[in-house]
């Protein structure tokens, strides 16, 4: 790599951090009950009954409206204002995060069931009806519920909706758990035929495993079939578990029961066994309590621990963090600079590096942080042209490590982020591979000779990974 004019030794660490927690397999569930033309869209009105499955249907309606699964699930930190107002007990909370993020994953191949037994497309129901079919259709199909649940549906539909509206959700149900009963359940056709064209298999695949077809053409030019299978199945597993970071303490025995005697079931990572534990039961209970805060502990994938970990921080580093917010990579690389060294801290964003500064100051870890909003690729241009007039970098080649964590698909973490599937679309791929190799550019220009660059995605896309590292020299 060319460096201001230079040769440079500079290595580079390609590193796309997915496919690190294990995740127990599943599958699906689904919804009907077409509008008529010109008919009024009614929206829920909440009243009463607080029950998991109410308010499952209510978050749904909020991923409908472009909420994230994560942020509706609780999962990012507390539970939601949908989940506090009900007041649900733990157990609840955990059952309204299955059902949420199993109706959105197996949304394609619900609404396929649920065409079939309609006759027409769910988009012609009411908000409501639609996702209480869907939520219905999985818990009948995939969870196994017992048929008689059924009347707890329609009687919610009413609840929600209005008693025409019970009654087409019991027609619906009912005609499911017939043909349930009679192993008759609408399936996509096997795409077998070698008379199908690619976009037509993909199209069936992509209904029976639930993806758009544009990803499972994709991966089958890519993969082929039986691979792109394994990965479709994959994707559609609940994690098993949920990465913690504990540092600055340390996974020991002591912490390990201090957590089951709040009945959290944790176990030391795998990959990264002082820093990280991985919570298989009793994640929702720590957030609720604001548990986790109160200790320092952070929710964060093994995966993005493994990327610091390529950083290798040491004691006395000047390390750049070039897309650094909202800062769980930056706060684990702070704890690895033990005190001494310095790490820049730049993003566009400047709200959400203020919660990493804030962090910084929690932690004890300011002394070692500066930050700098900015966009990584107007600097560099800048401090080209001159000198720096304001805070952040002073000079190009001036760290000893660099990170890279770009802005990316996500096509690599589908199983943990159950409604990135349906939001992301090929036109995406596109513009952020040019922005990861303008970034890419940019950020090589920071690394001092014999410095180290790591550069970090999501996604399996190699138009993302290793396709962006062509002309740099590989560690
Ligand atoms: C994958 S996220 C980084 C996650 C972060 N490293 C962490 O561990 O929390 C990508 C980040 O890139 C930032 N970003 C996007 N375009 C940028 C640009 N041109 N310059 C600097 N940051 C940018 C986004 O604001 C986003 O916070």
């Amino acid at each position: 790599m060319q460096q201001g004019g230079q040769p440079s030794s500079t290595s580079l660490r390609l590193c796309a951090h997915q496919y690190v927690v294990a995740a127990a397999g599943r599958t699906f569930a689904g919804s009907a009950g077409p509008r008529q033309p010109g008919a009024k869209k009614r929206r829920a009105k909440v009243k009463s009954v607080p029950t998991a499955r109410r308010a499952a249907v209510e978050q749904l309606l909020r991923v409908e409206e472009g909420a994230y699964v994560a942020s509706v699930a609780g999962l990012a930190g507390g539970q939601s204002a949908s989940t506090k107002q009900h007041i649900l007990t733990d157990r609840d909370a955990r059952l309204v995060t299955e059902l949420v993020s199993g109706c959105v994953r197996w949304q394609r191949r619900l609404d396929f069931v649920i065409e079939s037994l309609t006759g027409a497309p769910v988009t012609r129901l009411d908000p409501p009806l639609r996702q209480l079919l869907r939520l219905a259709t999985y818990e009948l199909l995939e969870l196994g519920v017992p048929h008689h649940v059924i009347s707890e549906h329609v009687s919610l539909a009413k609840q929600l909706m209005h008693p025409g509206a019970g009654a087409f959700a019991n027609g619906v149900l009912r005609n499911l758990a017939r043909l349930m009963a009679e192993d008759a359940v609408p399936r996509p056709a096997h795409p077998t035929s070698a008379t199908l064209t690619l976009q037509q298999r993909a199209d069936l695949i992509g209904i029976a495993h639930s993806h758009p077809s544009w990803m499972v053409q994709r991966w089958l030019e890519r993969f082929g079939e039986q691979e792109t299978l394994d990965l479709l199945r994959w994707n559609n597993m609940r994690p098993a578990g949920h990465g913690v970071r504990v540092a600055p303490a340390v996974v020991d025995d002591a912490l390990l029961h201090r957590l089951a005697a709040e009945g959290v079931t944790a176990e030391p990572s795998r990959f990264l066994p002082r820093d990280f534990v991985v919570v298989r039961r009793g994640l929702q209970h720590l957030l609720a309590k604001g548990l986790l805060a109160a200790r320092g502990f952070q929710v964060q994938d093994e995966s993005a621990g493994l990327v610091v970990e390529l950083l290798d921080p040491q004691p006395g580093d000047v390390l750049l963090d070039c897309c650094a917010a909202p800062g769980g990579k930056a706060l684990y690389a702070l704890q690895r600079l033990a005190g001494q060294g310095l790490l820049l801290a730049m993003d566009v964003h400047a709200g959400k590096l203020r919660r990493l500064e804030t962090a910084a100051v929690e932690q004890g870890r300011a002394g070692q942080l500066e930050v700098h909003t900015a966009d990584l690729r107007d600097h560099v241009n800048a401090l080209m042209a001159g000198p720096p007039a304001g805070p952040g970098l002073q000079s190009c080649d001036a760290f000893d490590k660099v990170l890279l964590d770009v802005p990316c698909s996500g096509l690599g973490v589908l199983s943990k982020r159950a409604d990135l599937r349906w939001r992301r679309s090929p036109a995406d791929l596109a513009g952020l591979r040019l922005l990861q190799a303008e970034l890419l550019e940019a950020a090589a220009q920071l690394v001092r000779p014999g410095g180290l660059l790591v550069y970090s995605t999501c996604s399996i896309e190699p138009q993302e990974n290793e396709d962006q590292g062509i002309g740099m020299e590989p560690l």
